[in-house]
């Protein structure tokens, strides 16, 4: 696998958010989103060939059981990913997924949670929702709200999904005012659970 880089810190985002969490991110992305915030794992030709078995060498080393698997978009390498996840989770390794909702994933639904990040138009680019279905209650969908025509996107998905089972996170672009989108969703009561990432406000990786 095309590893960009692994490290231990806190869960920033997420419903695990706050927890010791070993990340594992994988080189390359098949989107460009505006605000992406991990550039630098974009490229394809970013990257350290690395084997499944010296990851989970360094899962176990980090003495954390609970592993992010992130990117880039991890799910590029899903056939080599399978693999190790199941190892992750035989091993009584708790496994997330990070995806930005384009590859299917349900075949590694037995062994990780997903994260579904479901793409708004302020990214300029778009998730496939047919896969929200595939989400179950331990999952989770995340939308990163850059402004009102995000949220209003975010609202139709969730209008048009009502059989969705997985919990709503929802974050703002970094840096984005997010008075407006707080006030909001007190106002609609909205069944969702609004965050920033939290390795952002205390600095960590
Ligand atoms: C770096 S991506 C990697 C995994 C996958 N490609 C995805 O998009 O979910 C992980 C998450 O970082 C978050 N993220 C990236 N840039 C961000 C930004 N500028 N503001 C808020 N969240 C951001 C998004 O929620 C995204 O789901
Ligand atoms: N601390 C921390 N938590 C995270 N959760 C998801 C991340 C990601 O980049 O996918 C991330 C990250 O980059 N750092
Ligand atoms: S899909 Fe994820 S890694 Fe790819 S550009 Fe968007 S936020 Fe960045
Ligand atoms: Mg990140």
């Amino acid at each position: 696998m095309k590893i960009t880089e692994t490290f231990v810190s806190l869960q920033g985002e997420g419903l695990r958010q706050g927890m010791p969490c070993m990340f594992v991110r994988l080189a390359g992305c098949n989107l460009h989103c505006a605000w992406c915030d991990t550039e630098y794992a974009l490229g394809n030709a970013i990257g350290v060939e690395t084997t499944a078995e010296e990851i989970m060498e360094a899962a176990i080393a980090s003495g954390v059981s609970y592993v992010c698997i992130t990117g880039g978009e991890p799910l590029l390498q899903k056939e080599e990913l399978a693999p190790l996840i199941a190892a992750m989770h035989e091993a009584g390794v708790v496994v997330e997924i990070e995806t930005n909702g384009t590859i299917p994933f349900i075949e590694l639904r037995d062994y990780a949670s997903i994260c579904m990040d479901v793409k708004c138009p302020s990214s300029g680019e778009m998730s496939d929702l047919s896969l929200l279905s595939s989400l179950r209650e331990t999952d989770t969908v995340k939308f990163v709200i850059g402004d009102e025509a995000d949220y209003l996107y975010m609202v139709e998905v969730l209008a048009a999904n009502p059989k969705l089972r997985a919990p709503v996170c929802i974050t703002p672009v970094y840096g984005t005012d997010t008075k407006w989108l707080v006030e909001t969703i007190i106002a609609e009561k909205l069944p969702v659970r609004f965050q920033l990432q939290l390795h952002k406000v205390v600095n960590i990786p």
